[in-house]
């Protein structure tokens, strides 16, 4: 046992950077071309061979940077069902045969790359979440992807740049937040789409304690969850949120779209007075989103269209530095659409694009 956790720890010190950066060939690749139309993925930019990836993106006009995070880590580690790994993959190749045209363009994006967690990956499928061992190492697993995620997100943000990052799974909300506030060199706010809060007790990294880290080590400042669901938040995390409700605030889903006690709009412009005064985090769960394949799915919920004006109005405030989508498993999905999920990413990742643009007019 002793010889096997040294193994471990050597296994997982392999911490070095693992950004797998794109170039345009992964691009044109999965680019499905059409006589006279243009594809995003012919627009989008890529890092230059043997250009340094960090000046590149500071010296470049275009102001989104895309970044993958292939893992389920967290959410194994959170019990959880497996398969938001290969997300990213899927909404990459919806999102390169969308149109080029007036309303959005493929140059204002950068496709960095993804952060290679293969090693993580593979570790991971040999641990057993019920074992109380196991789990451990799956603890440390994910905080070896919080120090890479925390890494790669400061250095976009100190670029100038605002990082458009597809999970994963809500674990990385952390390494967001850290990576956002290192870059700012202050505590940041967050506001989170979701049906859970993600504020579960420090027991070890896992997907449902993101933001409960980020807050106690200080990352995090004011943090608005929007919609959850009033039948899966604990009554001790409702009373741990009673506590410090001058700092986190929430509006269940039932309060606005059950029992019509409050209107959509209208919280959405209050939540957001209560985190936009400084630099935040847009955070997207697809569990919030009825019949979206992923661990904790569920049927009830905000609509597509809601979550898509939800992301329109947050992003356009000029404090939103960035968005992260995280959750979404395709791999959950066993109909012959299982491109649906990824196809939805891209779908969110345009409209907040698009909802930049009001910044500027
Ligand atoms: N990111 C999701 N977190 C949820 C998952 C709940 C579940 O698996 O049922 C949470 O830990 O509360």
């Amino acid at each position: 046992m002793f010889l096997e956790n040294i193994i471990f720890g050597m296994l997982i010190k392999q911490v070095m950077e693992k950004l797998k950066v794109f170039n345009s060939k992964d691009l044109a690749k999965i680019t499905q071309h059409r006589s006279g139309e243009i594809k995003f993925g012919e627009k989008i930019l890529t890092v230059p061979a043997n250009e340094n990836w960090k000046e590149f993106i500071t010296n470049c006009n275009a102001k989104f940077v895309l970044i993958g995070l292939p893992e389920d880590i967290g959410v194994k580690a959170n019990m959880g069902r497996v398969g938001t790994a290969s997300a990213f993959e899927s909404a990459l190749k919806s999102l390169v045969n969308f149109q080029h045209n007036k309303f959005c363009k493929g140059n204002e994006l950068i496709a960095l790359g993804e952060i290679d967690f293969s090693n993580e990956m593979e570790i991971s499928k040999s641990l057993n979440q019920q074992d109380k061992e196991d789990r451990k190492k799956l603890f440390s697993l994910v905080e070896n992807i919080d120090k890479e995620v925390s890494f790669v997100i400061s250095a976009i943000v100190k670029a100038g740049k605002y990082p458009i990052i597809v999970g994963g799974g809500h674990n990385n909300a952390y390494g967001n937040i850290k990576g956002l506030a290192l870059a700012k060199g202050m505590p940041v706010n967050a506001i989170n789409f979701d049906a859970h809060t993600d504020f579960r007790i420090m027991e070890g990294r896992h997907s449902g304690n993101g933001f409960t880290y980020a807050f106690e080590e200080g990352f995090l400042k004011r943090y608005f969850i929007f919609g959850l669901h009033e039948n899966f938040v604990s009554k001790s995390v409702f009373n741990t949120l009673k506590s410090i409700e001058d700092r986190v605030k929430y509006v269940t889903y039932e309060e606005i779209g059950v029992r019509k006690e409050k209107s959509y709009t209208n919280e959405i412009t209050q939540s957001l007075k209560f985190i936009s005064n400084t630099p935040f985090g847009l955070e997207l769960d697809l569990d919030a989103i009825p019949g979206i394949p992923s661990s904790a799915m569920t049927l009830s919920g905000f609509s597509v269209e809601k979550a898509r004006q939800f992301v329109h109005l947050a992003g356009s405030e000029n404090n939103a530095s960035y968005f992260h989508i995280c959750e979404g498993a395709p791999d959950l999905d066993s109909s012959n659409n299982n491109h649906l999920t990824g196809k939805l990413i891209a779908t969110l990742i345009i409209d907040f694009i698009k909802s930049k643009k009001f910044e500027e007019n």
